[in-house]
C-alpha cells in the first residue's frame, strides 16, 4: 500500500506525456544475457523510487547518481537475492527524462532471473519492449530520431569507423544540421508570409522577396549536396559489398579464404568448383567489408554450374566495389590487355575495380607491369597480401569516407527519401519564380520543412516510430 502510494505521489509531481501513455514503470535487463561478470538491470518510470525502496528494504532511495552498495531481497520472502550497486536518477536528469533506477547484480542467470521476477511482481511495473527507454527518451525531448538511429548504430558497430560515424550522429550532428536547415526555412517562410500578409500596407519591401529566393537557392544547393554523397554514410553503416569474380580457377575461393583466414570456400584445381554465393563479413583497416565469393564466369554446359554463373553475374551486378581476379600467369601484362580482360567480365559501370594478379608465385621472376589498382598476388605463399589489404582499405576509405571530417553522414535511406522530397519541394519553389502566385510557393516551403522535420521527428513521425525502436534490443 505504502509503494502505491509513494508511486501515485512521484508520477502527480510531474505532468504526463501523452506520447509515452501509460505512465507505467518498465523494466528490463540491459546488458547481454547469458552469465558475466556483472549484469545490469534498468527501470524507468513514476515507480523507480518505490522498486528501490522494495527491493534493498530502505526507506528512501540512495542519493541521486551515486552508486550503493545494498542488499538486495525479494520483497514478498525477504529473502537476499544478492548484494550489489544500485543508482537511483531521478528525473528529468536521465537516460529517459523519467525516474529511473538501476540495479548492478551478479551476472549469474539465477541471480538476473531472480531480481527479473521480483520487479515483475511489484505493482504498476512490467518488462519494457525492445528500445522502450529510447523511445521514451526520444517522447521526453531527450533526443532527436537522428540521435536515436545513431545509438541503434553505435550499438551495432563492429568496426572502428562505423563506431566513430554512429557517435557523430548519436551525439546530434546529424540533428544539428537537419535542425539548420529547418530554422532557415522557417524564418523565409516566416518572411514570405509576412509579405502575402502586408506588403499592401507598404510595410515590407519587395527585397524580402528576392532574400528568401536566395535562402531557398542555397539550402536546395547544400540539400543536393548532400544527397550526392555516393552513399558514403549509408555504405558505412551497412557495410561495402565487395565481389570476388574472374573466370574460372584463377583463384578466387583462394581469396577470400586468405582474407577471412579460414577455408570458408572449397579451393579445388577443378575449373568450376564454386557455385553458390558465399559471403564473409570483414573489418578492413576499421571498415566493413562484406565479400562474396561467386562462380568462375564461363559459358558452361552443366546446368547446376550455369545458375551458379548466373547467381554470380546477379551478385556482381549490385557491388559496391569488384575484385576482378585473374590468373598473372595467362594475362599478358601490359595495360590494353589488362583493362580487355577486366572489361569481359563486364563489372557494373562506375562501380570502382581493384585488379588482383594471382598466382604471382607462378611466374618465374617475370614481374608484369602493374600499379594501382591492380596488384600482384599469391594466395599460395601470401605474396601481396599486404599491398592488396593496403588497395583495399584505400578504396574502402574514398567509398565511405572520414566519418569524422566534413559534414556528417547520410545514413539511413529514409533520410534520403525525406530529403529528397525536401529538394523537390524546394525546386518547385524555385520552378514557381515570377509566375507571382505567392501563396502556392510558400505552400512548398511548408511541404520542405515538414519533409526535414520527420528526418528528426519533429513532425508526424509516428508511423516511423515503431519501424526505428523495434530494431532495438530489450533494455535500450
Ligand atoms: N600456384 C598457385 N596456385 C594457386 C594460387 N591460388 C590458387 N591456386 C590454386 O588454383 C586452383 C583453383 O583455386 P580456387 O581457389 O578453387 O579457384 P577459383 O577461382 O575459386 O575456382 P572456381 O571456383 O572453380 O572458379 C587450386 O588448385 C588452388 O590451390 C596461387 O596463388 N598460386
Ligand atoms: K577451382
Ligand atoms: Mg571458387
Amino acid at each position: 500500500v505504502r509503494r502505491g502510494g509513494t508511486a501515485l505521489r512521484t508520477a502527480s509531481r510531474r505532468p504526463r506525456l501523452s506520447l509515452c501513455g501509460t505512465g507505467d514503470t518498465i523494466f528490463a535487463l540491459s546488458s547481454a544475457p547469458g552469465r558475466c561478470g556483472v549484469a545490469v538491470i534498468r527501470a524507468s518510470g513514476p515507480g523507480s523510487a518505490g522498486l528501490l525502496r522494495s527491493l534493498t528494504g530502505t526507506p528512501g532511495p540512495p542519493p541521486p547518481r551515486v552508486l550503493a552498495l545494498r542488499r538486495i531481497r525479494d520483497p514478498r520472502s525477504a529473502e537476499t537475492l544478492d548484494r550489489g550497486l544500485v543508482v537511483w536518477f531521478p528525473g528529468p536528469n536521465s537516460f529517459t527524462g523519467e525516474d529511473c533506477a538501476e540495479l548492478h547484480v551478479h551476472g549469474g542467470p539465477a541471480v538476473v532471473s531472480g531480481v527479473l521476477q521480483a520487479l515483475g511482481r511489484l505493482p504498476g511495473l512490467r518488462p519494457a519492449e525492445p528500445g522502450e527507454f529510447t523511445r521514451r527518451a526520444f517522447a521526453h525531448g531527450k533526443l532527436d530520431l537522428t540521435a536515436a538511429e545513431g545509438l541503434r548504430d553505435l550499438i551495432a558497430a563492429e568496426t572502428e569507423a562505423q563506431r566513430r560515424q554512429a557517435l557523430r550522429q548519436m551525439e546530434g550532428d546529424l540533428g544539428r544540421l537537419y535542425q539548420r536547415w529547418s530554422h532557415a526555412l522557417t524564418q523565409a517562410l516566416a518572411h514570405l508570409e509576412a509579405y502575402i500578409d502586408f506588403s499592401e500596407d507598404d510595410n515590407v519591401e519587395e527585397e524580402v522577396l528576392a532574400r528568401v529566393a536566395v535562402t531557398v537557392r542555397a539550402l536546395l544547393q547544400e540539400i543536393r549536396g548532400h544527397l550526392r554523397d555516393g552513399r558514403r554514410g549509408e555504405l558505412l553503416r551497412g557495410g561495402v559489398r565487395a565481389v570476388i569474380a574472374g573466370p574460372p580457377n584463377v583463384g578466387k575461393s583462394s581469396l577470400l579464404n586468405l582474407l577471412c583466414r579460414r577455408p570458408a570456400a572449397i579451393v579445388s584445381p577443378s575449373a568450376g568448383t564454386t557455385r553458390d554465393v558465399l559471403e564473409v563479413a570483414l573489418d578492413i583497416g576499421g571498415y566493413p567489408l562484406l565479400l562474396s565469393d561467386t562462380a568462375g564466369l564461363r559459358r558452361a554446359a552443366d546446368p547446376v554450374e550455369r545458375e551458379g554463373v548466373r547467381r554470380a553475374r546477379e551478385r556482381l551486378c549490385q557491388a559496391d566495389l569488384v575484385l576482378a581476379v585473374l590468373d598473372a600467369t595467362s594475362v599478358s601484362p601490359t595495360p590494353a590487355a589488362l583493362g580487355a580482360a577486366l572489361a569481359a567480365l563486364e563489372p557494373p559501370p562506375g562501380t570502382p575495380c581493384v585488379l588482383v594478379l594471382n598466382k604471382a608465385d607462378l611466374l618465374g621472376g617475370a614481374t608484369p607491369a602493374q600499379g594501382p589498382p591492380a596488384t600482384l598476388l599469391s594466395c599460395k605463399t601470401g605474396e601481396g597480401l599486404e599491398a592488396l589489404l593496403e588497395l583495399l582499405a584505400q578504396q574502402l576509405a574514398q567509398l565511405c569516407g572520414d566519418p569524422l571530417s566534413g559534414w556528417p553522414s547520410l545514413t539511413q535511406s529514409r533520410h534520403s527519401r525525406h530529403l529528397g522530397a525536401c529538394a523537390a519541394a524546394l525546386g518547385r519553389f524555385g520552378d514557381l519564380g515570377d509566375s507571382g502566385d505567392l501563396a502556392l510557393a510558400a505552400e512548398q516551403l511548408r511541404l520542405a520543412r515538414r519533409e526535414l522535420g520527420r528526418i528528426t521527428g519533429h513532425v508526424g513521425a509516428e508511423d516511423v516510430l515503431d519501424i526505428i525502436f523495434r530494431d532495438f534490443c530489450v533494455g535500450k
